[in-house]
């Protein structure tokens, strides 16, 4: 499943941007939902994923929330009909209380990590969540580098959850697809390396076919 992220996209295009990117093979839109407060930038919230939803009705919606209050958002953004609500656990304290909440609200649960925490934190709330999130750079601002030794947090995950939904975000692109997949990665996001590329679509796909045949290898 390869989602990108139009963090770096013409955000006055959001709707062109996204539509272009699903026309061009993207399984799911990541949208990256940042307060000023969890991390040093601001986006959008869910005045803007709404209006999105409204134009573009079928694709899957991920918001990765990356706030400080995630409990705050869980209503507006499952009215926005937003499909699975990934935030990251650091802030929170109650962590199966939010998961409970997201799905009572009609979405999917995401547990995301920053890269300073450890992959032990998600390992008690796996049974309250439909995927896990492995930052791959310090969350707050797209087109940064790559940190491969968040791998051994994915490689863990897959080796001990085989069925778990794992998820990279950040620095990913065909430079590095490999060693995401290889670990275990199937849900990746990739935004700068997708936006900026030349021909987007034959990026998408050759991501997508890094993450098959490291499946493929395994069964
Ligand atoms: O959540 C984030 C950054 O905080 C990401 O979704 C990035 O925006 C992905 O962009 P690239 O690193 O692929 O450019
Ligand atoms: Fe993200």
């Amino acid at each position: 499943m390869i989602g990108p992220s139009i963090l770096n996209a013409d955000l006055a295009q959001l709707c062109d941007e996204s539509q272009r990117l699903l026309d061009l093979g993207a399984d799911y839109l990541h949208l990256d939902v940042m307060d000023g407060h969890f991390v040093p930038n601001l986006t959008f919230g869910h005045p803007v994923v709404k209006c999105l939803r409204n134009k573009i009705p079928k694709a899957f919606f991920e918001t990765h929330m990356m706030v400080s209050k995630p409990e705050q958002w869980i209503e507006p953004m499952a009215e926005a009909k937003v499909d699975q609500y990934t935030f990251h656990v650091e802030p929170v304290q109650d962590v199966p209380e939010i998961c409970r909440k997201i799905k009572e609200a009609g979405m999917k649960v995401g547990l995301a990590i920053k890269p300073g925490t450890s992959v032990d934190v998600v390992k008690d709330y796996l049974d309250f969540a439909d995927l896990v999130l492995i930052m791959t750079v310090e969350p707050g601002f797209g087109g940064q580098k790559f940190m491969a030794d968040m791998m051994p947090k994915v490689a863990w995950l897959r080796e001990n959850y085989p069925d778990l939904n794992i998820e990279v975000d950040g620095g990913v692109g065909p430079s590095t697809i490999d060693q995401c997949s290889k670990a275990g990665a199937n849900w990746i996001v990739s935004g700068t390396a997708v936006i900026k590329a030349d021909d987007p679509k034959s990026v998408i796909s050759s991501l997508k076919k890094s993450v098959q045949t490291a499946i493929d290898l395994k069964n």
